[in-house]
């Protein structure tokens, strides 16, 4: 398979571990396990290839040294836990990888970072130096400073957005199972791996279920939620059991390991055209305040029903500027429709496209995992 082989020639790799692999079932710290990871990827740094870590378990290792049983429901409590445990998971880390001669850097991150474009390049640059540098970074999330609309809720798609920042050819998530099964393997002993998933459909965002493990946040359905942002930014991710001795070898080794979801071509064109920035930017559209509150303060998608006005002659996949009414650049995104369709729509609400439009319909005008904040 073409993506099985694009992973073997992977040289910019992301590999993220859960909780669920990071912990034993008593809540505990698997040292074993963090020694495995260690050890393998330092061996793939060594053989040349760049790294980046990003790793949940603050919480885990904050649970394990105030001798807690279970995961407090509070969020200010799970933030104290993450500020205890990130310090001990990063002393671990750096004890672990100095023994195989890496140094490593910590970076916390939140989902805010990727959506203004000065922290969105001030984390690439940041992130691209230490790589530079034969650094490898190790990111988590910054639990403490999250605001709830700003989270990224999960380290799954944190790893995405962190491999779609720095450019990444494969994301890997190592978790503590085969990869996705065609029903949810708690439920249903019956179910199967599935071993490449081309399209996440709503088909099999329904297979996906939570979290298998008291420890582990979100399960399978933000690791797909992950897929979809990594296959669109132009990575190959696997999903993979990080308890199998070998696994990170084995999947660079082009081996038949997981379930892999291929990266989609033609949206790794437009992605880069859109991170080159200014190079392609093919037309505008004005939306109003309510629409821009809506971007600015919360990150939204763009919708039709608040998109006063257009300007200029493109294609659905080109790059435009979004424009207030007193025309200020407020960001920059990779547009769903062409101009003819896109005047059809102007001002529409979304459950009206079908009688407005023929061919593929798109709820948003401008996906928010297409676009940059530019304010
Ligand atoms: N369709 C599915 N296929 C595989 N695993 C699933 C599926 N639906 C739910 N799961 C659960 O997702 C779990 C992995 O997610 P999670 O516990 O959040 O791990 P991590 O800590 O590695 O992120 C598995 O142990 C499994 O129980
Ligand atoms: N930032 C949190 C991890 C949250 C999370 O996504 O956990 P997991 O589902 O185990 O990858 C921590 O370090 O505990």
């Amino acid at each position: 398979m073409k993506d099985r082989l694009e992973i073997k020639n992977a040289h910019r790799i992301v590999v993220k571990v859960g909780t669920s692999t990071l912990t034993h079932s008593t809540g505990r710290l698997n040292i074993h396990q963090i020694e495995l990871l260690v050890r393998q990827l330092s061996d793939l740094v060594n053989q040349g290839k760049e790294i980046l870590l990003v790793t949940s378990g603050a919480v885990g290792a904050g649970l394990d040294r105030m001798k807690l049983k279970e995961k407090p429901e509070a969020i200010p409590e799970k933030q104290a836990l993450a500020a205890i445990g990130q310090g001990i998971l990063m002393h671990i880390y750096e004890k672990l990888f100095s023994e195989y001669g890496q140094t490593v850097a910590q970076v916390l991150l939140t989902k805010e970072n990727s959506l203004h474009y000065s922290q969105y390049i001030n984390s690439r640059n940041a992130l691209l130096a230490l790589l530079q540098m034969n650094v490898i970074p190790i990111i988590n999330e910054n639990d403490v400073v999250t605001v709830e609309q700003l989270k990224f809720g999960d380290n799954d798609t944190l790893s995405a957005m962190v491999a779609s920042i720095v450019d990444a050819d494969a994301l890997i998530l190592l978790t503590d199972i085969d990869g996705l099964y065609n029903k949810n393997p708690q439920t249903c002993p019956d179910a199967k791996l599935l071993e490449r998933v081309t399209e996440i459909t709503p088909e099999i965002e329904a297979i996906a279920g939570g979290a298998g493990t008291k420890m582990g946040t979100g399960g399978m359905f933000t690791k797909i939620q992950a897929a979809k942002i990594a296959m669109s930014s132009g990575v190959n991710m696997v999903i993979a059991n990080g308890s199998s001795n070998n696994i990170l070898n084995d999947i660079l080794a082009g081996e038949n390991y997981g379930t892999i979801f291929p990266a989609r071509e033609a949206h790794l064109k437009q992605r880069k055209s859109w991170l080159a920035f200014g190079k392609s930017i093919c037309g505008s559209i004005t939306v109003d305040k309510g629409c821009e509150d809506a971007l600015v303060k919360n990150g939204s998608s763009i919708l039709a029903a608040g998109i006063t006005d257009y300007a200029g002659e493109f294609a659905a996949g080109n790059t435009v500027r979004v424009l207030t009414a007193d025309d200020r650049e407020i960001a920059r995104g990779i547009i769903n429709y062409d101009t003819a369709s896109l005047t059809k729509i102007l001002g529409h609400n979304t459950r009206d496209f079908t009688s407005l439009l023929s061919g593929k319909i798109y709820n948003e005008v401008i996906h928010r995992d297409n676009m940059v904040l530019m304010v």
